[in-house]
């Protein structure tokens, strides 16, 4: 598509996620929470004092594609819907057909201050060679932006955050057209930079990130079931 001013930084950023996906979790990451088919994984890293925690969740939908999945991840209209940790948020910028620029204002987590965020978000598929389901991303990644100042007492978060989604289908009936929801699911993998822009006590954002991003991303799931339940597959 067009390139903009963002799209070498983009494309860096996105194939970084990919190299990084394969890597295993067996190293250096925790397992700290487990509940059905999501398990989530944390680092614990402190950067002067700051919890710069990266996050690392795996889960599978049943009866959603990877496509679906995205579509409501990135799809601004959908947000306030299924987001419960914001404020507001609000387009910026249309980069292309794929790519926006975001603002969003982070509910107040005491007694922290409150944060908000200025975003690049891309959408984007690709097919590897031995999958027949493409593999969908959505990545959000910190960007500063004209139209979104940072102005005290807000705190500016920097995250660089990927959701990668694969499709499998099970039992795959002879003719694609007949494929049911009930024979399709969606792996996933959420991982999330995000570092808090000033400074949080390390304890209650352990807590917080710890109690909040299975809480989001079980949130985030049912939205998405519920939004395609009765509606013709996406793939
Ligand atoms: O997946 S996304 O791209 C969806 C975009 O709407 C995304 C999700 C979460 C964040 C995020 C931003 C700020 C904070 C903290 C930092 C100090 C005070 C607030 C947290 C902490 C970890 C906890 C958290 C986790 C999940 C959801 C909300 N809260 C998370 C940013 C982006």
């Amino acid at each position: 598509g067009e390139k903009h001013r963002l799209s070498a930084e983009i494309e860096r950023i996105v194939q970084g996620h990919l190299k990084y996906k394969y890597e295993d979790v067996s190293d250096g990451w925790d397992l700290i929470h487990q509940e059905g088919e999501m398990k989530v994984y944390r680092r614990e890293v402190e950067e002067n004092g700051l919890v710069l925690d990266p996050m690392k969740i795996f889960h599978t939908i049943k009866g959603v594609t990877g496509h679906e999945i995205c579509h409501y991840f990135w799809e601004f209209q959908y947000r306030m819907e299924w987001e419960t940790t914001l404020d507001s948020t609000k387009i910026i910028e249309v980069l292309d057909p794929q790519t926006v620029v975001f603002y969003q204002v982070h509910k107040r987590v005491w007694p922290a201050a409150q944060r908000d965020s200025c975003f690049w978000s891309h959408i984007r598929s690709f097919t590897s060679s031995d999958e027949d389901q493409p593999t969908w991303l959505v990545v959000n990644y910190t960007t500063s932006h004209l139209l979104a100042p940072i102005k005290s007492p807000q705190v500016r978060i920097v995250a660089n955050v990927a959701l990668i989604c694969e499709t499998v289908i099970n039992e795959p009936p002879l003719n694609p057209k007949d494929i049911k929801r009930e024979n399709i699911e969606c792996k996933l993998t959420y991982v999330a930079f995000v570092n808090p822009g000033g400074w949080v006590p390390s304890a209650a954002l352990r807590s917080v990130a710890k109690r909040e991003y299975p809480r989001f991303l079980k949130r985030f799931s049912s939205y998405v079931l519920e939004q395609t339940r009765d509606k013709p597959i996406l793939f």
